[in-house]
């Protein structure tokens, strides 16, 4: 793995339960999770080779970092990149022609709980997707998908996604506090009701969020004032379009 940053780690966590050997290069790290080897720099690992390589640094020092590796890659081996936008041919260009899976993998992947989008690009082999989906697997949900541009719009909902989560939750915690509860009130508060609300929603069998969403409204009631203020002008949906689009067109910018 090249980079052990935030998203790094929170795979690294996770996939070191497994059996292979991951050997992590970070010149910024003094730990990673699950003894994997860490090493600082590519020189440590000249003339080793490996299975997988893994691109986990940001798709801005891809250029300068990965062409390196090209030479530590076993024959039949593969390139993992969980790089935003970064194209796989042009990866694959700047590491020998080496086959590329990309995956788009989201944050609560670190608690086993992440949504994680693949996409095994040309020159990938059946064998390498199938490890990249075991991998993956062991870190949540994941959805392998036919296009590359659907990884990118994976990226805007998922990948993401999570940063619009503690977006919102932070925005409605603060609007508790105004309120008139404490930090920490509002928070458990928050926290407790959004964590509940999803967890009904995603129940067996549980009713459409349109249905959920009026099972809490009674008419004329606190909610329906409440979601009046909230979505009433379409005005949430408009700016989670944006919010999407804007990601969107951030990961083309990548490519
Ligand atoms: N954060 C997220 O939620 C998600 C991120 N991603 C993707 O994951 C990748 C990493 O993002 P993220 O973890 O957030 O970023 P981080 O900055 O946290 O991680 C990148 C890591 O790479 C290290 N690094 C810098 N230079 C080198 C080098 N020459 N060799 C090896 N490692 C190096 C950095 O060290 P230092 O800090 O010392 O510079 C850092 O530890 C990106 O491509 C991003 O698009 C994908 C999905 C979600
Ligand atoms: O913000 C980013 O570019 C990365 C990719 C998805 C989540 N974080």
């Amino acid at each position: 793995m090249v980079g052990c940053g935030k998203m790094g780690s929170a795979l690294l966590g996770q996939w070191a339960k497994g059996p292979e050997s991951i050997t992590v290069v970070d010149p910024g790290q003094e730990s990673v999770p699950g003894g994997a080897r860490l090493v600082s720099d590519r020189a440590e690992i000249e003339g080793e080779c490996f299975d997988c390589i893994v691109v986990a640094v940001k798709p801005q020092m891809i250029d300068d970092i990965m062409p390196a590796y090209a030479a530590n890659l076993a024959p039949g081996g593969y390139v993992l990149s969980i790089a935003a936008g970064y194209s796989a041919g042009r990866l694959s260009q700047a590491m020998n022609g080496a086959p590329v899976v990309r995956v788009m993998p989201n944050l609560p992947a670190a608690i086993g709980q992440g949504v994680s989008g693949i996409y095994p690009a040309e020159g990938a082999t059946a064998a390498h997707t199938a490890h990249v989906q075991d991998f993956m697997a062991r870190a949540g949900t994941t959805v392998t998908v036919a296009s590359e541009d659907e990884l990118d719009r994976v990226t805007a909902v998922a990948g993401s996604g999570p940063g619009y989560v503690f977006e919102i939750a932070r925005a409605y915690a603060l609007a508790a506090m105004e309120q008139g509860f404490t930090e920490e009130q509002a928070r458990e508060m928050v926290l407790g009701t959004i964590g509940g609300a999803i967890a009904m929603a995603s129940e067996p069998g549980a009713l459409s969020l349109e249905d959920l969403r009026n099972s809490v409204t009674s008419k004329g009631g606190t909610t329906a004032a409440g979601l009046a203020a909230l979505n009433g002008d379409d005005g949430l949906t408009d700016r989670l379009r944006a919010t999407l689009q804007a990601a969107y067109d951030r990961a083309v910018e990548l490519r």
